[in-house]
């Protein structure tokens, strides 16, 4: 029998981009310094294009309330969510796939009225349409003593889903936030689901950032074989929080292949389907697992869900 050669996870070469914004307090003025960036790093030729966490707002509890849109039931008036209006037409008007970021989402029970907030990353399609939408599954609570204390959940609630999203174009990406790239499970699964990217918004800090931003995103990368992109926001010191910056983007041999400073940048990389494969058949991790010796997380569980 003649033997087929399986499809690339990426049907074809790509140039993604991460967009290392700078963002104040001003949603109007973030929303437009966005667009103007999208264009600018569509015009290197990049495809997909990605946003940091909270890229509409300062990043901190005390701002998630007042920053927080409406985004259910999808799609929401320009009222509820201008955010959601502002990256459909970012993605429409550049003709792209749009990983946007993160925003804060509010949601409202319609019987209790109870107000629920989350920490929500949009993608869209090149026509404007909503592709995909990913809660952060794991709060960034943490307190290394004498250097952060941060607690989301003090605000955010987690989702509850893992997602993954067809890009028609190119095949299916996984998308995460921030602290959700400390959790292996979640990426193993996403990449033995088949997709060719993980892709994580995120806003580390100068405690964190230099030990850990650049490891896991080259750990998750050849734990799984696959490309990796970590979006963050431009560092600002007069700003609450101070993110590491330093966006990246790593190869499925664990190769960085393109990192940014602390300020405002565009950083683009190719990513090529066959780069993929060729790590994975020099180094056939997936036909060498033992699940006669532990379980394969990808295999069942209530992690499942896809956008
Ligand atoms: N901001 C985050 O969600 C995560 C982070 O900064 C870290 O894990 O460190």
């Amino acid at each position: 029998m003649a033997s087929s050669t399986p499809p690339l996870l990426l049907k074809k070469p790509v140039k993604l981009a991460c967009v290392q914004l700078a963002s104040g307090a001003d949603k109007a003025a973030n929303l437009q310094h966005a667009a103007d960036k999208v264009r600018e790093a569509a015009a290197t030729g990049a495809k997909i294009v990605v946003l940091p966490e909270c890229f509409n707002s300062p990043y901190g509890c005390d701002f998630f309330p007042s920053y927080a849109e409406t985004l259910l039931p999808s799609p929401p008036t320009p009222e509820q969510s201008p955010s959601f209006h502002a990256l459909a037409a970012m993605a429409r008007d550049n003709n792209i796939y749009l990983i946007g970021g993160s925003i804060p989402e509010l949601a409202t029970d319609p019987t209790t009225q109870k107000k629920t907030y989350y920490n929500t990353s949009l993608t869209f399609s090149p026509t404007g349409d909503l592709l995909g939408t990913h809660r952060k599954i794991h709060l960034f609570d943490i307190s290394i003593p004498n250097k952060i204390t941060f607690k989301e959940s003090d605000v955010l609630s987690p989702g509850n889903a893992l997602t993954l999203i067809p890009l028609p174009d190119y095949g299916l990406v996984a998308v995460a936030i921030c602290y959700d790239v400390r959790f292996p499970e979640l990426a193993t699964i996403a990449a033995r689901r088949g997709c060719f990217a993980l892709v994580y918004p995120g806003a580390f800090n100068t405690t964190t950032g230099p030990l850990h931003w650049r490891l896991l995103g080259q750990a998750r990368a050849v734990d799984n074989q696959v490309y990796v992109a970590l979006c963050s926001p431009a560092r600002d010191m007069t700003a609450g929080y101070h993110a590491w910056g330093h966006s990246l983007v790593v190869d499925p041999m664990a190769e960085v292949l393109v990192e940014a400073g602390e300020g405002e940048a565009i950083v683009t990389a190719e990513l090529n389907g066959e780069r993929i494969e060729e790590a994975r058949k020099g180094i056939p991790l997936r036909d060498q697992r033992r699940f006669d010796v532990y379980p394969d997380v990808s295999a069942a569980g209530p992690a499942g869900a896809e956008a």
